[in-house]
């Protein structure tokens, strides 16, 4: 297993690779695809270890065939409440079910789920085609139907033409290929999935997260996907779900998530480059809240408020780097401001800008003719605004 989760003691037997090899408690299912479709459900899972708080009330439902991307920063307890759903801990408290059975107190191997870690060790003795039929034999499914879930698996997966080679004649990508065929071929209610791609350089990753979304989409069964690359997070969920502390702040489509973060934290992790996040004051202009920066006054007609505005409150000004830009219809000026660096991404071009105290990121164009220590005539789009509490950084 890649992370130890022993400062407690594990569950007996667990550990993925072990995990994967027994199983004997999982009948064949020769009705691959045609079984009813499983939910997941993390009802208030608690766990710590020793004095650190790991896991601290998380809730989670995952509908059959859906994909949670479990985002979060080092150490926030994303492979803890991975653990938990897999059976890899014991928990302090909560409950785990799957298509409504309360699996909470069953050992791994009883709970039909596929666990997919980084650099899951494959056995080095066998072919790959073993490796994925290997658990299959174990838990006696008879040899034509293995066969056959390993060719459909092997298709799916594009490694037909390496079948018969050894992990060590296998590069990363096609042996995190196996390692996802091998997890397939089980016919899991639940994949759970930690990292299995950070290993992987960044082209790599992109066709597998393809692949990744392609097999899922065929099987049906439920995912949980636990990745620190919030672009791999937004790319593969269905939704998402971002952790901080033991945790869960937020849980909406990636759209939803980016578009209207619920807290500055969230607005501060979701998207590249970082939400600019800048103090500001709440005040009203002719009875239409506005807010006020330094010598601007920039209007906030459409804003979906949370909670009335109040004038005089301090607030965080949140705003992505795709809305701020040179100046076109319906933005709003927020004045010249001075550039301090540019990067060229390929498509565009991000600029640090100086404003007023505060330093600011720009998408601006491809090539955008100007250079570092130039004034640039600045505009938002204040309809895609984002406001917070400074205090309790939620969203107002
Ligand atoms: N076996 C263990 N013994 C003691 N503390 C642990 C153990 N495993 C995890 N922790 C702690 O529990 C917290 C959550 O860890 P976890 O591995 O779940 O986080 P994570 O979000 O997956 O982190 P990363 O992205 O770095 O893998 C961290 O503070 C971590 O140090």
């Amino acid at each position: 297993m890649q992370r130890q989760h022993g400062g407690r003691a594990p569950r007996r037997g667990a550990g993925a690779p072990r995990l994967l090899a027994r199983g004997t408690l999982v009948r064949a299912r020769p009705d691959l695809g045609r079984r009813p479709v499983k939910d997941l459900s993390l009802a208030d899972l608690r766990l710590a270890y020793g004095s650190v708080t790991a896991l601290d009330g998380v809730s989670l439902e995952i509908a059959p065939g859906e994909l949670v991307a479990l985002v979060g920063p080092s150490g926030c307890g994303k492979s803890s409440l991975l653990a938990a759903a897999a059976g890899l801990v014991d928990l302090d408290g909560g409950r785990v079910s799957i298509g409504g059975r309360d699996v909470t107190g069953l050992e791994p191997g009883e709970r039909n789920v596929s666990v997919v870690f980084q650099g899951l060790a494959l056995y080095p003795t066998m072919s790959a085609a073993r490796n994925v039929t290997f658990g299959m034999r174990m838990r006696g499914v008879p040899r034509a139907e293995a066969q056959a879930r390993l060719i459909e698996a092997a298709r799916l997966l594009r490694i037909e033409d390496i079948l018969d080679r050894r992990p060590a004649q296998l590069s990363g990508g096609q042996r995190q290929r196996v390692a996802i065929a091998r997890a397939l071929v089980r016919d899991p209610d639940a994949f759970l999935f930690d990292e299995p791609l950070s290993s992987l350089d960044a082209a790599l990753r992109a066709d597998l997260r393809d692949e990744i979304r392609r097999v899922h989409a065929r099987t049906q069964a439920c995912a949980l996907y636990v990745t620190h690359d919030q672009a791999e997070a937004m790319a593969l969920g269905d939704r998402l779900a971002v952790m901080r502390a033991g945790r869960i702040l937020q849980v909406g489509t990636p759209r939803e998530v980016y578009n209207r973060p619920q807290t500055a934290f969230v607005a501060g992790f979701v998207g590249a480059p970082r939400m600019n996040l800048v103090p500001a004051r709440l005040v009203a202009e002719a009875g239409v809240p506005a807010l006020e920066l330094g010598d601007h006054r920039l209007p906030l007609p459409g804003y979906a408020w949370s909670e009335p505005p109040e004038p005089g409150r301090p607030v965080v000004l949140g705003l992505r780097a795709e809305d701020i830009g040179r100046p076109r219809l319906g933005s709003h000026s927020l004045g010249a401001m001075r550039v301090v660096s540019l990067e060229p991404t390929g498509a565009d071009t991000l600029a640090r800008l100086a404003w007023g105290e505060a330093a600011i990121v720009a998408r601006l164009e491809r090539d955008p003719g100007v250079g570092a220590g130039d004034l640039v005539e600045i505009a938002a789009d204040l309809s895609r605004a984002s406001l917070f509490c400074p205090r309790t950084e939620r969203r107002l």
